[in-house]
């Protein structure tokens, strides 16, 4: 069955990881895919490439979302291509690990301007569209399980995530009247780029995974079924919501 059947997507951050795996399984449920990416052009065209392969419309858009133009532009050009924008995957973000007592500011400025200002830019964006559209529409947020813990390499980059989940939740309050639901994933432990330095450390990785009931880290994939059900009808009654998706990581205390 496909969830998604004539919908336009838009996904930023989507040309690897977790956002490419989203706009890849949303193709795959029958929607066009508008990606954001700010770095390889040659990442964001194989992604649409592959939009395309499934037989579904494609466009890459480039652009820092930590700047407010880009989310307008970003959703005009979505317009421009499809039509209309039915579902915003807000996703793009940065981890840049560093200790508390010494972090550069800069370090914190950008991880903030890039994961919660350019979430918050690009879901008001996307809201005023579909505010516009008249017919209702779907936000979902990558946040993380980071939302809930804590990480002593990442003082600058929880409170952005829990920052994401909040907006889902006030967002889901503002944009009901308007038929317009907000829910955010949060992963674990997913292996991309973002850590993969981090977890080139062998004893930090074998102790993620052991703190892993299913036995296992994430893979981008992972999200994509529950990022697709949130975006879909299946979730018509789902809104101001946070779902782990961590295999089961956070709640293995002891
Ligand atoms: N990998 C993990 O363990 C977890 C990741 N997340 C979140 O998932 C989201 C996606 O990250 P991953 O797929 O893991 O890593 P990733 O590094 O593959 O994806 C992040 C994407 O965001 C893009 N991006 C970074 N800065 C940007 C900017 N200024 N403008 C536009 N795009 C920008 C990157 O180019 C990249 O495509 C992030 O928000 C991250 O915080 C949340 C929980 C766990
Ligand atoms: C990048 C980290 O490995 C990852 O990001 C998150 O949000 C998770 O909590 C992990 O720490």
């Amino acid at each position: 069955m496909k969830l998604l059947e004539g919908k336009t997507v838009l996904v930023t951050g989507g040309s690897t990881g977790i956002g490419r795996a989203a706009a890849i399984g949303a193709a795959q449920h029958g929607a066009d895919v508008a990606i954001n990416y700010v770095a390889s052009d040659e990442k964001a065209e194989s992604c649409i490439a592959e939009v395309e392969a499934l037989g579904r419309r494609g466009i890459a858009v480039k652009g820092d979302v930590a700047l407010p133009e880009t989310a307008t532009d970003f959703v005009a050009k979505a317009v421009e291509a499809f039509g209309k924008v039915d579902v915003m995957v807000s996703n793009a973000g940065i981890c840049p690990f560093h200790a508390f007592l010494d972090m550069p500011v800069e370090t914190v400025d950008r991880t903030f301007r890039v994961n919660l200002h350019g979430a918050y830019y690009m879901v008001q964006a996307a809201a005023n569209q579909m505010v516009k559209q008249g017919h209702g529409g779907v936000i979902v947020a990558v946040s993380s399980i980071s939302a809930l813990v804590g990480g002593e390499f990442q003082t600058h980059y929880t409170p952005t995530k829990a920052g994401v989940h909040s907006l889902m939740q006030s967002a889901a309050i503002a944009l009901g009247k308007h038929g317009i639901r907000c829910n955010s994933v949060l992963p674990g432990t997913i292996l991309t780029e973002i850590n993969k330095d981090d977890l080139a450390d062998e004893a930090k990785r074998r102790y993620m995974e052991e703190r892993t009931p299913l036995g296992r880290l994430g893979m981008p994939e992972d999200l994509a079924g529950p990022i697709v059900f949130l975006a879909s009808d299946m979730a018509a009654y789902v809104t101001g919501a946070a779902l782990l998706v961590d295999g089961g990581m956070f709640v293995n205390l002891q």
